[in-house]
């Protein structure tokens, strides 16, 4: 939300933003600093939380947030300069609940999805196929659906594994009728990478307006343990041009022990150079070092080190590496398409595998570790060792694709580019509809 305020403050010298950020006790990563000073960062802490806050999800953590929302938004009007008036409220899909404020203060509302314009077509396909014939995508047999913002059928190992959770359905159904009430939505894709996804969402004005990424690398979340950052980076600077695998699976990505042993044993058996990320387990440890083979960090000295939070934009910026084994996050495949470094799949959660199924089947840029995990599954050491190999190799047409769109996604943003293009489009609309 920061790095789009900053993106659209950039674009149009009238606009002024403030960012509500709703701190929950699960809120991780640290926020930027916005670029501007007609960005204000307004953070809405869990003091003193209303009683509906104690229990229940994260969207009804929010929702019980309404009435603080509605004063912030409030105090930002009463702060603005004489003869400005508020546009509009940019929602993320946590804080759909909020359209109704929009309403309340009568300004439209717009989604900021920061995920693929391909997974916004899925979710809105499988809503659209629910509301008007009893479609229940959680009962679903056959073995791909056909979607249209999708090029081809999307397998049904693809689809988000919380699909199977009714109550999770419902939910998602219900933010996905608020997408379709939508002004607009701001999407953090570009087309030339999704332009059959972009192309066929017509419901509302969709905007494309990524890649908006944080490349001066977000600062560290606790937990995960290993080497310290600048050994890790004094490390990669000394070793061979794209040489180096670079693991590292999100925000949330921590595995049990037991995988943990598979991919050190993967690795080791390799004989890759690698530089591995790690997230400390829910409850199994602490610090991944507590956990790792007997004897694996000594023995891999020679080639490889193991961190906790890594500064990911940095370490795929840097030439010793040569591919990365990922989640599939939409913001690490945007960072690793920014960088033009290969990318291996292995989706976690979320809609990490139908990112995975376009990286490896529609796009044609990646390769798998894992591309079907099931959670829980334990992918081995063996599975491990093949995927970083094959990675590792050269693949020529699999390159000047990946050199296509990387190329595409970093033109995107400058004059004359698509991405531009489609911010000044979402600001002209937001002008015409009086609020500016
Ligand atoms: O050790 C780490 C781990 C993560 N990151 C950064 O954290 C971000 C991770 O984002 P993403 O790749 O999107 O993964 P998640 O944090 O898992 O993001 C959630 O939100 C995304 C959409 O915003 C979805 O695509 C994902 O499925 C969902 O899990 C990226 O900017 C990374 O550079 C680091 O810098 N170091």
């Amino acid at each position: 939300m920061v790095e789009l305020a900053n993106l659209l403050a950039d674009r149009h010298a009238a606009l002024s933003i403030s960012v509500l950020i709703i701190t929950t006790t699960s809120s991780t990563a640290a926020v930027p600093h916005p670029a501007a000073p007609r960005i204000t960062l307004l953070h809405l802490t869990d003091e003193n939380p209303p009683p509906a806050a104690a229990a229940g999800s994260v969207f009804a953590k929010i929702e019980a947030r309404k009435p603080q929302i509605r004063e912030a938004v409030s105090a930002a009007i009463g702060r603005s300069p004489d003869g400005a008036r508020l546009a509009g409220l940019v929602l993320d899909m946590f804080c759909t609940s909020m359209a109704d404020v929009a309403g309340e203060f009568g300004v439209p509302y717009y989604i900021f999805f920061t995920s693929a314009a391909s997974d916004l077509g899925f979710i809105s396909h499988i809503q659209q196929l629910h509301d008007e014939s009893g479609f229940d995508v959680a009962e679903f047999e056959g073995n791909e659906l056909a979607v249209p913002s999708w090029a081809r059928p999307i397998p049904r190992w693809a689809f988000p594994p919380n699909i199977v959770n009714k109550e999770w359905l419902q939910l998602l159904y219900r933010i996905a009728r608020v997408f379709r009430r939508a002004r607009g939505i701001l999407v953090n894709t570009v087309r030339e990478l999704e332009s059959c996804a972009v192309d066929s969402l017509s419901f509302t004005k969709v905007h494309p307006v990524g890649p908006i990424l944080n490349l001066k690398a977000g600062a560290a979340a606790a937990g995960g343990g290993g080497v310290p950052e600048e050994e890790a980076i004094e490390w990669l600077d000394r070793q061979p041009e794209s040489s180096v695998v670079f693991l590292c699976f999100g925000s949330m990505g921590a595995f049990r022990e037991e995988q943990v042993l598979e991919i050190a044993n993967g690795l080791e058996a390799s004989g890759l150079r690698f530089l591995w990320g790690t997230r400390a387990g829910p409850t199994d440890y602490q610090d991944v070092r507590e956990v790792l083979p007997k004897g694996f960090v000594d023995r891999t000295a020679g080639v490889g080190r193991v961190m906790g939070w890594a500064p990911q934009t940095i370490i795929l910026a840097h030439k010793a590496v040569g591919g990365f084994v990922s989640h599939c996050g939409w913001n690490s495949t945007l960072e690793s398409l920014w960088f033009g470094v290969p990318m291996a799949t292995w989706p976690m959660y979320a809609e990490q595998k139908l990112n995975a199924f376009l990286l490896v089947h529609e796009l044609e840029i990646a390769t798998e570790i894992k591309i079907d995990y099931r959670n829980g599954e334990i992918v081995t050491a063996e599975e491990v060792e093949r995927g970083v190999r094959r990675l590792m190799e050269r693949d020529c047409s699999r390159e000047e694709r990946l050199k296509k769109f990387s190329d595409c996604i970093k033109k995107a943003l400058m004059d004359g580019g698509s991405s531009s293009a489609s911010i000044a489009e979402f600001i002209e609309g937001c002008k015409s509809s009086g609020g500016m």
